[in-house]
C-alpha cells in the first residue's frame, strides 16, 4: 500500500480519549521503540513516549538531560510500531516552560517529525497558559500533575504529594488549571490515594494515574518497570514479568554454550559439511 493511502486501522483520537471520562479505565504504558510499541499496541489505548526514556534506556540519573532530539528519535520508532493506539510524546525539560511561542514551535516539531498525535507537559498554574495556547492552535495536550519528575531539583527528589493540607490544595489547583486550559487528559503521579479521587471528581478531563490509586479514569506505568527489568522500582509498580532474571539467565546460558563450543551447532552455521 502506498504511504499516501490512509491506514485501514483506525487510530484513537483525543476527543475519543476525552470521552472515556468515568467509563472503562484507559489503559496506557510507556514505549520507547518500534518492536515494543507493536506488541503493546494490541492492549493499550495510549502509548506514551515518556521522557523517562532518559533514565530507563539511556541511564541518566533523572529526566533533566533529555533532549528534543531524543524524544523525536524515540517518537519516530514508536510510531513505526503502533497502529491503533493514541501516541503521546513527552515534551522534554526546557522545551515548553518559557514563552508559549517557543513551546508551540517545539510541540509542532514533535508532531511533524514523529507523526504522534499529542504532547504531554508537566503542568500547573504557570504552564496552563501554554496548554491553552497549544490546544487553540491544533495540538492536543495531556497534562501531568502531582509528582513532576522534571521538578526534581526544586523538590529535592521524587517525592509523593498530598501529605499536608497545603500540598493537597496545591496539587488540586494544578489539576483545576490544567483542566480549565483544555488538556484532553491529565496524568496524576505519586499523590495520596484519596486526593487522586478528589481530583478525578473535580476535573472534566479523564485522569490517568501512576501511583495515584484506582480512583483515576485510567492507569499508566513505565513498561520496563512492569516487565520487571529493574531490581528496584517505585512502590506503585506491579511486576507482571521478571525480564531481568529471564535476560540474565539467557545471557548466562549463551556464555556457557559459547565457552563450551556447544554454540554454534552445525545447523546454526552455513554450508557445514
Ligand atoms: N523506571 C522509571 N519508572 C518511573 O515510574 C519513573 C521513571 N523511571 N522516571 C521518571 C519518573 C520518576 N519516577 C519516580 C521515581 C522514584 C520514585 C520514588 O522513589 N518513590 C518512593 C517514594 C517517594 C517519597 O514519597 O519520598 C517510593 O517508595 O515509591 C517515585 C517516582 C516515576 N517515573
Ligand atoms: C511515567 C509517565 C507518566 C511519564 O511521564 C514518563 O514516562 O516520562
Ligand atoms: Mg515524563
Amino acid at each position: 500500500m502506498s504511504s499516501h493511502t490512509p491506514s485501514p486501522v483506525k487510530r484513537l483520537t483525543a476527543p475519543e480519549i476525552y470521552a472515556r471520562k468515568g467509563g472503562t479505565p484507559l489503559v496506557s504504558l510507556t514505549a520507547y521503540d518500534a518492536p515494543m510499541a507493536e506488541i503493546l499496541d494490541d492492549h493499550c489505548d495510549i502509548l506514551l513516549v515518556g521522557d523517562s526514556v532518559g533514565m530507563v534506556v539511556h541511564g541518566l540519573p533523572n529526566t533533566i538531560g533529555v533532549t528534543m532530539e531524543m524524544m523525536i528519535l524515540h517518537g519516530q520508532a514508536v510510531m513505526r510500531g503502533a497502529r491503533r493506539a493514541f501516541v503521546v510524546v513527552d515534551m522534554p525539560f526546557g522545551s515548553y516552560e518559557g514563552e508559549p511561542e517557543v513551546a508551540f514551535a517545539n510541540a509542532a516539531r514533535l508532531l511533524k517529525e514523529t507523526g504522534a498525535q499529542a504532547v504531554k507537559v508537566e503542568s500547573g498554574p504557570t504552564v496552563a497558559r501554554t496548554i491553552a495556547y497549544l490546544t487553540q492552535r491544533g495540538i492536543p495536550v495531556m497534562g501531568h500533575i502531582g509528582l513532576r519528575p522534571q521538578a526534581v531539583n526544586v523538590d529535592g527528589g521524587f517525592r509523593a504529594k498530598g501529605r499536608t493540607p497545603e500540598e493537597r490544595e496545591k496539587v488540586l489547583q494544578e489539576a483545576r488549571d490544567t483542566d480549565a486550559a483544555g488538556a484532553f487528559a491529565i496524568v496524576i503521579e505519586g499523590v495520596a490515594a484519596d486526593l487522586a479521587g478528589e481530583i478525578t471528581a473535580a476535573v472534566k478531563a479523564p485522569t490517568i494515574g501512576i501511583g495515584a490509586s484506582a480512583a483515576c479514569d485510567g492507569q499508566i506505568l513505565v513498561v520496563d518497570d512492569m516487565l520487571g527489568q529493574f531490581d528496584w522500582s517505585p512502590k506503585f509498580v506491579r511486576r507482571y514479568a521478571a525480564l531481568r532474571e529471564t535476560i540474565s539467565e539467557a545471557a548466562a546460558a549463551y556464555a556457557k554454550d559459547v565457552k563450551s563450543r556447544d554454540f554454534p551447532a552445525p545447523q546454526e552455521t552455513y554450508f557445514a559439511k
